[in-house]
């Protein structure tokens, strides 16, 4: 690996991490984003295991790396990496790269009260509008691609607990949803890891079983995770995504929010323009409403916007010594 230096700035939003990579990756090659997740998977996921691993990172890391976008009008093109591979949508990346993109001067002339930023990410466009006021990024809300409910009832039979129904959403990401209570679990008393591990089985069972279609791309056809929500007779929506390898989103999960308000909306339980507050993990909230309906392929879907603030935390500079093996990446669980 002939990998001397890689820098960072390092955000979080609603305490899940990014990790934006500032300079030090090799040319990408590929005409398209898609394309050039397969290039890096390919020849460069030394990278990936390199900063999202331990000892640099941790089993729940995220990161971004930042590309020319391929497609009109976006300032770039956001390739997610995490404890696993690539992901096709980042809701709390998109939140803190809005901040990122004014900040770091990528968008040149903000204006107030909110700007623009039309990011690729690889399930397509994603508008975000960034507070910016006094000079000063805040908050930020985006809209994402089209979300839908693509399957609902599937079963889904688990060691210990029998036959459970799930449903399987899309928002940039296909995700299963699943209620604590089905599980006899409920998100505010039971452990993390417990809830870990019902999702987890959950996401490992419905991949040997379900094959899952994009009306755009093959490659943004797969289980990414499964979301533990709670009863809507709560008072406070939650959640809990995990993802990629037993990862566990800190935030409410962007992506996550989409696709449960498309979920919601299409049973008709939530109203168009219905703001709805969503709980994750540490207690950290987006705001989620569906603004739009829409066609997506033959699915109705919905247009949803998300809205957090992102926060900064520092910067790094990694390095790898050429005999040091483990620092190449590894996880410990
Ligand atoms: O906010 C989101 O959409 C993401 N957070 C980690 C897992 C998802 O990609």
């Amino acid at each position: 690996m002939d990998i001397l230096k890689i820098t960072t700035v390092e955000m979080h939003t609603a305490g899940e991490p990014l990790r934006i990579v500032t300079s030090g990756l090799p040319v990408i090659a590929g005409n398209t984003i898609l394309e050039k997740i397969r290039y890096l998977r390919e020849n460069h996921d030394d990278i990936r295991k390199l900063i999202m691993l331990e000892p640099r990172g941790h089993s729940d890391m995220f990161g971004v790396y930042l590309i020319d976008a391929d497609i009109p009008g976006a300032e770039f093109g956001c390739i997610f990496i995490h404890n696993e591979g690539y992901s096709t949508m980042c809701g709390h990346a998109v939140i803190s790269l809005g901040r990122y993109a004014i900040d770091y001067g990528i968008i040149q002339q903000p204006t107030s009260p909110e700007t623009r930023v039309l990011m690729q990410c690889p399930c397509g466009p994603v508008e975000a509008f960034v507070e910016y006021k006094d000079g000063r990024t805040g908050n930020v809300r985006f809209k994402s691609v089209p979300s839908f409910l693509y399957m609902k009832d599937v079963s889904v039979e688990l060691p210990d607990i029998g036959e459970v129904f799930v449903d399987i959403c899309y928002g940039g990401a296909f995700y299963a949803f699943i209620e604590d209570y089905k599980l006899g679990m409920s998100l505010k008393t039971s452990s993390v890891k417990d809830l870990t591990n019902g999702a987890a089985m959950i996401t490992e069972s419905l991949k040997k079983s379900l094959k899952l279609t994009h009306p755009d791309s093959s490659d943004l056809a797969f289980l990414y995770g499964t979301i533990i929500v709670n009863s809507l007779e709560e008072d406070e929506m939650a959640t809990l995504c995990v993802f990629a390898d037993r990862q566990v989103d800190r935030s409410p999960c962007g992506s996550g929010c989409s696709a449960r308000m498309a979920q919601l909306f299409s049973k008709g339980l939530v109203k168009i323009n219905e703001a709805r507050t969503i709980r994750g993990a540490v207690g950290s909230k987006f705001v989620a409403r569906v603004v739009e309906q829409t066609k997506y392929g033959h699915h109705d879907a919905v247009i949803v916007e998300v809205s957090g603030k992102g926060h900064y935390l520092g910067k790094s500079v990694f390095t790898n010594e050429d005999d040091d093996v483990i620092g190449k990446g590894f996880l410990l669980r």
